[in-house]
């Protein structure tokens, strides 16, 4: 934590009491440093002033609100390389994926402090002469927001930025593994002009706590998740007592699909962006390549160089492209899916090997068939199972085979085809020859048990926005 500049960004940092939550890198296991473990009446606290925060701020224009924004947007970007220090001091990623990251994170508040102005109402034609009938739309109030460890700062503002541009207030229980980067961003909101109590970071060790009071807030309005399926399903059953609003970002098992008309050298530049991201730990990350038959030895042959090539290290050290996992069960998870498929008859090309620590090699299994394990699993770690497939039928069956609809890849040169899979594919994201398709721009968001809702793009603030009609009579 030394080499960061603005110390200012690490204010929330605190000292090593019983209670304290210790931040380690995943790297080393280092301990950088700690932060409050908040208690269930703390958060309460910051609930309330939030709801006090939010009935001022909603009165705001939303060109007031834009100009603060904008503000913290400079600020991100102004600090974007002692943030992405820090990211990947606790979160492991490569310092260039990490400011990446910081980039990608401020670019929602840029666009949601220009969407905040767009948030129009209708007038509608009315059936009845005496009538005018319109709409227009307002904050839903407090939201609160559970986010995971994988994408420290995009994961906050991709909530908060169309929450506070809508109107709302926002508070946020990052994952209790990377604090750090939360609590910087949000430092240089404040230091942009919003108010504290209005964006509020909270911590605990206790996250089923948290959640239990998130959902069952009579003053919080709307939950905003992204993580695992399972805990989200947690969050909707308890949330179905107050009625809130939710959106959900959870799992998913992203498909990679290469047909014999694919631009192979593109198909392999795009498998290695996709799965090797953050060390495979994104949702979004290529769970599984299905290869046509007859370019499938050619593309393992070419991507079983490529992967060979990454280099694994800590994120600092020039060069690296695979970082840590998070935590050891994230490793043994990875090494219990290639096990299971080593024993079901899948071979290794390349990696398969524990690199000490919390490293893993990045990894390509050939001979994978669609029932194992690691093809069903979201493995969420730099292993790359592929297997052969022979017709277009035969191969969407076996894409949509999951209960998970977040993003799809694939390639091929046929427009035809290219229109007939896009459709066919039952997922909320489909990338056409590109491997990383995420942009602020537009909308994120899965089907199936990958979630509910869309973040980013003009989609992403009406889930911050309630529609109300005005009925004027008597005219
Ligand atoms: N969609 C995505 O982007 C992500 C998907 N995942 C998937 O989930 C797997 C497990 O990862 P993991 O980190 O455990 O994911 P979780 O879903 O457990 O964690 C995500 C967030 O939810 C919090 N949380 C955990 N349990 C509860 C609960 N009962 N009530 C409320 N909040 C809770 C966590 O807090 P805390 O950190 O304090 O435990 C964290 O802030 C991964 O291997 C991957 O498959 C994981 C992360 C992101
Ligand atoms: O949920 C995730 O894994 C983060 C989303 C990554 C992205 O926006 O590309």
């Amino acid at each position: 934590m030394e080499q960061i500049k603005n110390r200012s960004l690490l204010s929330a940092m605190c000292e090593n009491t019983n209670s304290a939550i210790a931040v380690d890198n995943p790297a080393t296991g280092d301990i950088l440093g700690y932060v409050p473990n908040h208690s269930k009446q703390e958060i309460e606290s910051a609930v309330s002033k939030a709801a006090e925060a939010q009935k001022v701020w909603a009165k705001q224009t939303a060109k007031q609100r834009s100009e603060i924004l904008l503000r913290w947007f400079n600020l991100l970007m102004e600090n974007q390389e002692d943030l992405a220090r820090i990211m990947t001091l606790e979160q492991g990623k490569p310092l260039a994926e990490s400011r990446g990251e910081v980039a990608y994170g401020a670019s929602f508040i840029q666009w949601f402090a220009e969407e905040g102005k767009r948030t129009y109402g209708e007038t509608i034609p009315t059936p009845m002469a005496d009538r005018r009938i319109m709409t227009i739309r307002q904050p839903v109030g407090v939201a609160a927001a559970i986010t995971p460890w994988n994408f420290p700062i995009a994961m906050i503002t991709r909530k908060a930025a169309p929450a506070l541009a809508a109107g709302c207030s926002f508070v946020a229980k990052p994952a209790a593994q990377t604090p750090l980067s939360a609590y910087a961003a949000v430092e240089l909101a404040y230091q942009a002009g919003l108010p504290r109590d209005l964006l509020t970071i909270v911590t605990t060790t206790d996250a089923a706590m948290a959640g239990e009071l998130f959902c069952g807030s009579e003053q919080i309005q709307k939950i905003s998740f992204t993580g695992s399926t399972n805990v989200g399903r947690i969050l909707m059953k308890q949330s179905a007592e107050s009625v809130k609003r939710v959106s959900m970002e959870l799992g998913g098992n992203a498909p990679f699909i290469v047909f014999d008309d694919a631009d192979i050298d593109a198909a392999v530049k795009g498998a290695i962006a996709s799965k090797f991201r953050n060390a495979g730990q994104t949702c979004v990350c290529a769970n599984r390549f299905y290869v046509q038959n007859s370019v499938y030895d050619e593309f393992v042959d070419k991507f079983s160089k490529a992967v060979s090539e990454l280099k694994i290290g800590h994120g600092l050290e020039e060069g690296v492209s695979i970082g840590p996992l998070i935590d050891d069960n994230a490793k043994n998870k990875v090494q219990r899916l290639i096990a299971s498929a080593t024993e079901q008859g899948a071979k290794v090309a390349v990696g398969g090997k524990d690199h000490g620590g919390r490293f893993f090699e990045p990894t390509v299994l050939t001979d994978v068939t669609h029932d194992m394990a690691i093809v069903q699993e979201e493995i969420f770690g730099p292993i790359a199972p592929v297997i052969r497939f022979n017709d277009d039928e035969s191969l969407i069956q076996m894409a949509n085979d999951t209960i998970y609809g977040l993003a799809s890849y694939f390639y091929s040169k046929n427009i035809n085809r290219i229109f007939a899979i896009a459709e066919a594919l039952d997922y909320g994201m489909v990338g056409v020859n590109e491997g990383v398709i995420s942009t602020e721009v537009a909308p994120f968001g899965g089907v199936k048990q990958s979630g509910i809702g869309r973040e980013g793009a003009k989609q992403g603030i009406d889930e911050y926005l309630n529609t109300k009609y005005i009925c004027l009579g008597g005219m």
